[in-house]
């Protein structure tokens, strides 16, 4: 069995409405046996209830919606479960008109996304929105699910025929592995368990790809990188002179002793210890939460970054971002937002358009320069004070960042740095 990051896997569905994503998670945990016995006699009598011969798998995911509904704030609803090879973590973001914005909130940490495409329609324009979604979110694995093989007679030829449209498309995405797998969420098929009504399909079913696909080598563990959330500083007497600096590891490993620079400053110092409410650890890696203590006595606050002397990242006020338009109000040409990278927040400005991308074509528009819901362009922004980041092709933590609207408090923009 694996071990550490290894053993837990995230992924998100993506697909239009009805392509079946809530019956594909349903099947999943349910053929994986993954729903509790008291949520399944539920959905076994609002099934029956129903008028349903068999069991309505969307109900079970279809209740967690309405579990999220009454939420507010949530878009994405995550649903956890295991087999004995592999934890997974789903990001369920639902297929309506705000794709963009929920693919983008379920999909960052995401190490592979499901996009589903409806056998009978064949590839379509949120397939290619989806797609290049992921691959600009540099998802690692992207498997394309044609479902509803029922519905076509379980044909290969309907099968290598959408492959063949979506290869078309993708060979212009960055994304490093693509896989296919021809389902029926409905009937089970090469969902958990392999179909007997497509002998001529010879990969695994979906569970399998998801239990055996490597993904250690997703994360970054090279470059150390610790933005500081919060200084702790106890004011009780057997405490006095602690002085930590709280926060989450973003990548790359810290161990104590480490010769460390501290930026935007860039005071340089060692790391005397590394506490956790468990006591101390000789070496913190991401995503773990720590408090790092250091040798020299330095004024670090919030939003700054710890990062080991000799590998810093970029530190600079004019960055160049792909950026995801998630908002119904359009930007406003030079008018500031509030910009969050990893626990630093500051103001900036939309510089320029440089081009929008027509997702149809992956073709760049130069002439077309508003930015409006959905919409996916390269800008340039300005900040105030220096921003400390890595391309987020190295770093998919330190490479993001959100645009926030002041006078709304509302996200408007997720971006990647290029
Ligand atoms: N015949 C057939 N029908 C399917 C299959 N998968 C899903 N469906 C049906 O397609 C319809 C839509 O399925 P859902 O799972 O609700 O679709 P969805 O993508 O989750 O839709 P939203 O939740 O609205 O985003 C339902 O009536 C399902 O029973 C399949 O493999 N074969």
């Amino acid at each position: 069995m694996q071990i550490g990051n290894n053993q837990l896997l995230r992924f998100t569905t993506a697909g239009s409405v009805d392509d079946g994503k809530s019956t594909l998670i349903g099947r999943l945990l349910y053929d994986s046996k993954s729903i509790f016995e008291d949520q399944l006699e539920a959905i076994e009598n609002t099934s029956k209830k129903k008028g349903h011969e068999g069991v309505d798998l969307a109900l079970f995911t279809d209740g967690l919606r309405d579990e999220r509904e009454q939420g507010i704030t949530i878009d994405v609803a995550y649903r956890y479960f295991t087999t004995p090879k592999r934890k997974f973590i789903i990001a369920d973001t639902p297929g309506h008109i705000q794709y963009t914005r929920n693919m983008v909130t379920g999909a960052s940490t995401a190490n592979a996304a499901i996009i589903l495409i409806d056998a009978r329609h064949g590839v379509i324009e949120q397939t290619k929105r989806h797609s290049f979604i992921a691959s600009l979110l540099q998802i690692p694995h992207i498997i394309v699910c044609i479902n509803k093989m029922d519905l076509v007679e379980f044909s290969e030829e309907v099968y290598n025929n959408i492959i063949s449209q979506y290869e078309e498309f993708s060979s212009k995405l960055l994304v490093k592995d693509i896989r296919f797998i021809p389902i029926s969420a409905l009937l089970g098929d090469n969902v958990v368990n392999r179909s007997e009504n497509m002998g001529w399909y010879q990969g695994a079913p979906l569970l399998h790809t998801l239990e055996t696909m490597h993904i250690a080598s997703d994360i970054n563990k090279v470059d150390a990188r610790f933005p500081v959330q919060t200084v702790l500083r106890p004011q009780n007497d057997q405490h006095r002179d602690y002085r930590g600096y709280a926060g989450r590891v973003a990548s790359g490993i810290f161990r104590k002793g480490d010769e460390v620079s501290v930026l935007p400053s860039g005071f340089t110092s060692k790391i005397k210890s590394i506490d956790t409410y468990n006591g101390e650890l000789e070496e913190a890696f991401a995503p773990m939460s720590v408090s790092i203590q250091l040798e020299d006595d330095i004024d670090i606050s919030r939003g700054d970054m710890i990062v080991r002397t000799k590998n810093v990242p970029e530190v600079n006020q004019d960055i160049e971002v792909m950026l995801c338009w998630l908002h119904n109000n359009p930007a406003r040409p030079r008018a500031k937002y509030t910009i969050r990278h990893t626990s630093n927040e500051q103001k900036a400005m939309i510089r320029e358009v440089v081009y929008k991308i027509d997702i149809n074509t992956l073709s760049r528009k130069n002439d077309d320069i508003e930015i409006g819901m959905n919409d996916i362009c390269k800008v340039k922004i300005r900040t105030t004070k220096p921003l400390m980041y890595d391309s987020y092709r190295e770093n998919r933590t330190t490479g993001s960042i959100i645009l926030i609207d002041d006078t709304t408090n509302e996200t408007v923009a997720a971006g990647m740095i290029v």
